[in-house]
């Protein structure tokens, strides 16, 4: 079998429409939906990340700001940066690129953002809504990938599905979105003994290590969706997913490429936390996820 390759690209393109559709009706009613990204030090990798981010916004005619902070911010700076945003009325989402430098926590950073403007879903508030299974705002990635999955009409209930990766913000709410939609779900991580054993019971695969190569023919079920969350560069500077994507592709009846897969979904679903967080701070629009 040769899988239909997922165009992340043309679904990102499709779904931030359906979105614009929305943002359109709040601007009609004087309320321009506002994202702040803020971004600590100058990681190459998280510059072309959040001109993405910029960029989409621009198409679906958002308002965005970038705050570009010095590597050497102290913690208490950072903090004050998000509290002047959490306050400020045209500011209805905030993300904070990680990775933060070292003497930044984390987890303070990210408990900081006002919940209601938590366009990430990082913050423990929201990722304790999505464990009760009543998500205020999903995580963009693991948000793209379930929106693939709908968008191709693969089947989620009933299905076995099987997440490689663990992090707070792709693996662990991977698997909770997936169990909310009926499927089977096994976590495992690139440690799990006999990795290709789960592997080959996966209907669905998603994979989220960030390890070149890690999943190979052989570990794939004959027709399986496999989504490829992955981002590593190689020496040649070549983008690639941790996907073997030349040999799988034979095998799988669907494959992520990277890039142009999960990455623009990311992004596309970005943009609609944004809207939606508009939406609900205005008190305009419906504020409900729409099924993807
Ligand atoms: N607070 C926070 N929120 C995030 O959502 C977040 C983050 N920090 N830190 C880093 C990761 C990574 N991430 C990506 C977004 C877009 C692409 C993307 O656009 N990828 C393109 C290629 C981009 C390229 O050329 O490098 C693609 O796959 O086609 C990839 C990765 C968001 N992240």
């Amino acid at each position: 079998m040769t899988a239909q390759i997922i165009d992340g690209k043309a679904i990102a393109e499709q779904v931030r429409g359906e979105w614009k559709k929305r943002a359109d009706a709040l601007k009609a009613q004087g309320v321009l939906p506002g994202l702040a990204v803020i971004i600590v030090g100058d990681n190459p990798a998280s510059k072309v990340y959040v001109r993405n981010k910029v960029r989409a916004c621009h198409d679906v005619g958002l308002h965005s700001e970038v705050h570009e902070l010095p590597a050497d911010i102290t913690e208490a700076m950072l903090l004050k940066q998000i509290q002047d945003l959490n306050a400020n009325p045209d500011i209805h989402g905030i993300l904070v690129q990680l990775p933060l430098p070292d003497h930044i926590s984390d987890d303070k950073v990210l408990e900081t953002i006002d919940v209601e403007k938590d366009v990430d879903g990082f913050h423990l508030y929201n990722l304790g809504a999505l464990v009760a299974g009543n998500t205020v705002f999903p995580p963009c990635t693991p948000y793209g990938v379930q929106c693939l999955i709908e968008h191709t009409n693969i089947p989620i209930e009933g299905q076995n599905a099987v997440v490689v990766g663990r992090s707070n913000i792709v693996g662990k709410p991977m698997a909770l979105m997936l169990l909310h939609k009926g499927a089977t779900v096994s976590i495992c991580t690139s440690k799990t003994r006999d990795l290709a054993f789960y592997t080959r019971l996966a209907d669905i695969l998603v994979v989220a290590v960030g390890r070149p190569g890690l999943i190979t023919a052989d570990m794939v079920k004959e027709g399986a969706a496999v989504l490829d969350v992955g981002i590593n560069r190689t020496d040649e500077g070549k983008l690639v997913g941790d996907v073997d994507f030349e040999s799988v592709k034979e095998k799988a009846g669907h494959i992520t490429p990277v890039p142009g897969g999960v990455g623009p979904m990311t992004i596309s679903m970005l943009v609609a936390n944004t809207v939606l967080a508009a939406e609900r701070l205005s008190g305009l629009g419906s504020g409900k996820l729409q099924d993807t």
